[in-house]
């Protein structure tokens, strides 16, 4: 079978790019995606008899009405809210100096306590934002940031300052300040030009509509809106990439051979750095030495229903944390009765070595550890076993190991650019790709317009 262009992944980034190459008049495409869904790491489930999200969650970047910002509108913000009107809901992170429990038991620890260690750490943040001034050479780590302006030579080590830390960094990278650049995330590019505020999605058609909004806009659907498209061929795990002057093919597992003048892989920055897909020749030692330098996080999203509430609920008490003197043990909690009341759901999330582990036990193990952190949180409250718990395993998925890239200390623009770059007629695209907005789903949507631009340009160039 042949095509103009094979877009291997039908993720945000894959679907972003087939919808510019199309409007660019590339119609002659081809979609292999190795599952049986488009979507990607956008993706909802139904668990407890509603769809929750096991993938990306918020919208991230959003500006307020009257905020000081640029012009700039985050396009995903702009199709989930004014274009498909997605019931979403402001996340406010302001109460948590309220809602740190201890670990011993006591409840919660002083207001007050929290507060300066919050207001600590943002003072060490914000002298972080200077380094960022510096040139690229000048870039540390934000541990080294915390060791610098703290004095602390082994960053925070006390249960509080350590779920603080993990609060402000963690929890948005999904790797700890030791790996983490400074210069790529103080300030956060997503947060400058879009907006300081995370909307999250808690819609029944999922966060995964998007991506379906954009297909549809250049693929056939049928009355109902779903996917009818020739064009687009699941369950077709790509295997093998070989290319040449003149062309490429590619092998699916299935035995099918596909050939295409161009190729465009979508494919997870943790897929590329296992041996699930292999190119012929192999990729040059430029790109492998991209590729293997950045790094794939991994974001763990339990979810654990109950019978009945025990928690506080009301205005300021969405998110709550719970200070362990194991540093990112069970340490972010957030209920969902705001976006949906009396479901009796908890949202806990874990990050890097934490899900690895937890994605190498089994669920009842994982919820016997989350109910004992549950009851020494409250003590004096009738804490209920859950009845049902929700793990995702994006480590150990094949398709996409791990959740999302993190720029690790001592990669630069110019390692960058070489990720992005084609070799021959094989692109790349994926969040991945995404300068600025590596790791989210406006950067992969942003991603595959960019890659589909540089592909257009070669087409051009080769007429
Ligand atoms: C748990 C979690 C939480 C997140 N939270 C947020 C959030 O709140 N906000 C936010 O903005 N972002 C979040 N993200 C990140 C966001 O989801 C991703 O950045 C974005 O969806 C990536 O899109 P992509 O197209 O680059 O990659 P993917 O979505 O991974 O798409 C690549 C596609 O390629 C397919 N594929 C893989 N191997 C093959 C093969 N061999 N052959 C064919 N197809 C293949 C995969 O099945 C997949 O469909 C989160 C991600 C995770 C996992």
């Amino acid at each position: 079978m042949k095509a103009k262009v094979i877009i291997i992944g039908a993720g945000m980034s894959g679907i972003s790019a087939g919808k510019q190459l199309s409007d660019a008049g590339i119609t002659d495409l081809l979609i292999l995606e190795a599952t049986d869904r488009i979507g990607g790491r956008i993706r909802k489930t139904e668990f407890a008899g509603m769809n929750i999200e096991m993938g990306a969650n918020w919208v991230e970047g959003v500006a307020h009405e009257g905020e000081a910002r640029n012009d700039d509108v985050n396009p995903i913000w702009s199709i989930v809210n004014n274009e498909l009107g997605l019931t979403t809901f402001c996340s406010n992170y302001d109460n948590i100096a309220s809602n740190t429990y201890n670990e011993d038991g006591t409840g919660l620890y002083d207001e007050d306590f929290v507060k300066r260690t919050i207001d600590e750490a943002n003072e060490v943040q914000k002298k972080g934002n200077k380094i960022s001034e510096r040139p690229r050479s000048d870039d540390i780590s934000v541990m080294a940031m915390q060791r610098f302006f703290e004095h602390t030579p082994y960053g925070p080590t006390k249960p509080v300052d350590m779920v603080i830390d993990y609060y402000m960094n963690d929890y948005e990278f999904a790797e700890p300040p030791r790996v983490t650049s400074v210069q790529s995330t103080h300030p956060l590019p997503t947060f400058v030009k879009f907006g300081k505020n995370v909307y999250f999605v808690a819609d029944q058609r999922g966060y995964e509509s998007v991506v379906h909004y954009i297909a549809g806009q250049y693929l056939e659907t049928d009355g109902l809106g779903a996917i009818v498209d020739p064009r687009l061929m699941l369950n077709k795990a790509v295997q093998e990439i070989t290319y040449s002057q003149d062309c490429v093919t590619v092998k699916t597992e299935d035995g099918w051979l596909y050939e295409a003048e161009y190729v465009m892989v979508s494919v997870s920055l943790g897929v590329l750095q296992s041996n699930l897909i292999t190119f012929s020749p192999p990729l040059p030692e430029w790109k492998t030495f991209s590729l293997y330098q950045f790094d794939m996080a991994v974001y763990t999203k339990i979810f654990l229903k109950f019978p009945k509430r025990f928690w506080p609920v009301g205005s300021g008490t969405e998110f709550f944390l719970y200070a362990s003197s194991r540093r990112g043990y069970y340490p972010i909690w957030q209920h969902l009765e705001k976006e949906y009341p009396g479901c009796s759901i908890l949202l806990v999330t874990i990050t890097d070595d934490e899900s690895r582990r937890i994605e190498q036990q089994s669920d009842e193990h994982t919820k016997a550890e989350a109910m004992e952190v549950l009851r020494k949180m409250f003590p004096d409250r009738d804490v209920p076993d859950a009845t049902d718990i929700f793990v995702p395993c994006w480590w150990s998925d094949k398709f996409f190991r791990g959740s999302f890239s993190n720029w690790p200390i001592g990669v630069d623009s110019y390692e960058y650019d070489q990720i992005r770059k084609p070799v021959g007629r094989v692109h790349f695209t994926g969040e991945h790709t995404s300068e600025h907005y590596n790791g989210y789903v406006h950067g992969a949507y942003l991603a595959g317009k960019h890659s589909a631009d540089i592909l257009i340009d070669h087409a051009k160039r080769e007429k």
